[in-house]
């Protein structure tokens, strides 16, 4: 890959202490400019003061190795291309972004629900309901999976309010898009180092479709985001932080004044393995993203215009964009009636 930075006046990162929050209305205020800047200025920051302690964060990662030391077939039995709804294991090669290969396995994991079949004059996105798919021979997956789902989904709702409070919206005017029917989902990553192609796509340049994304990466480091001057510059492993992601829904929702942070994993070198668990914080599939009321929405820019990509507000029709996309085997065997043809 190219355009690659090394310009040192990007190497700081935005820090966000989500504590602060709770420290009295200065400590409050403070937080609500850093926000500010960190979401509209750099589009993406290291959350810490999140509450979430190391040894929670120890015990998913080691069940996420542990899921990645399965025999191959253990891995195979939970095969996406057997989930019309996108859920399972997907083996390295089998994901593209931006049309070419990406280098890493995974394990997609959503809001545990039944199947909701889309009947004839629905919306096809009603596919993305559905089972998970669980390893018979780690069933604490299963359990740590869906706590930290949870727990995520907690952090990641006072972190919007505190946003939406930070550029002077009201701080619960996307809560009822939320609740019970919300539909969170997390990925088990491993790149397995290089492809020894000469490519070195772990995954390709994209954005997350919905709200914000709080990533766990490992000490390994290959994560980029794309800044202002449209170089990829190195999100460096900061202990004890999530990286965060500003999604397409935000930038529908604030008319481009807060843009989706386009991001990419570069291959680790040889054999060096690298472990992520990126949460992506998402409405339900039938939320349509209001325009969000606040100071600002005059002066904004408008959403990016991609033919490629184009952003959807209704969240179950941006997600199954990006799903039928990414995961073309799942796609030409349970979907094809939805492909447009080339
Ligand atoms: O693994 C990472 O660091 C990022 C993964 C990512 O961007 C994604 O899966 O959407
Ligand atoms: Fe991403």
């Amino acid at each position: 890959m190219t355009n690659t930075s090394t310009n040192p006046s990007y190497q700081q990162l935005p820090i966000i202490d989500l504590s602060a929050a709770g420290r009295g209305p200065q400590a409050r205020a403070l937080l609500h400019a850093q926000l500010h800047s960190a979401a509209h200025d750099v589009g993406f920051f290291q959350l810490v003061g999140h509450g979430v302690s190391e040894a929670e964060t120890s015990a998913l990662l080691d069940v996420t190795h542990r899921f990645f030391a399965l025999p191959e077939a253990d891995r195979l039995a939970l095969d996406n291309v057997n989930s019309p709804h996108f859920r399972g294991y997907t083996r390295t090669g089998d994901e593209r972004t931006g049309g070419s290969r990406d280098w890493r396995d995974q394990l997609d994991i959503g809001a545990e629900r039944p199947a909701r079949v889309p009947l004839p004059g629905e919306p096809a996105y009603w596919w993305l309901q559905g089972p998970n798919q669980w390893p018979a021979a780690l069933p604490e997956l299963r359990t740590a999976a869906l706590g930290w789902i949870d727990r995520l989904s907690s952090v990641a709702a006072r972190l919007l309010r505190e946003l939406l409070a930070a550029i002077g919206a009201p701080a619960d005017f996307y809560d009822p898009v939320f609740g019970e029917r919300a539909h969170p989902h997390l990925k088990l990553v491993r790149y397995p180092g290089s492809s020894g192609d000469g490519a070195d796509q772990g995954v390709g340049a994209h954005k997350d479709y919905g709200f914000l994304t709080l990533l766990l990466q490992d000490r390994v480091g290959g994560l980029q985001v794309q800044r202002a001057d449209g170089l990829f510059h190195d999100v460096p492993p900061v202990s004890g932080a999530f990286v965060v992601n500003l999604g397409e829904l935000l930038e529908v929702a604030t008319n481009g004044y807060l843009l989706a942070t386009n991001h990419r994993v570069v291959s680790p070198p040889g054999a060096t393995e690298r472990f992520s668990v990126p949460f992506f914080y998402n409405p339900r599939l039938d939320a349509r993203t209001d325009p969000l009321p606040f100071p600002y929405a005059t002066a904004a820019p408008g959403v990016t215009g991609d033919p490629a990509n184009p952003l959807f507000a209704e969240y179950g029709r941006n997600e199954l964009k990006g799903k039928l996309r990414a995961h073309p085997l799942v796609a030409a065997r349970h979907h094809a009636e939805l492909l447009v043809p080339a």
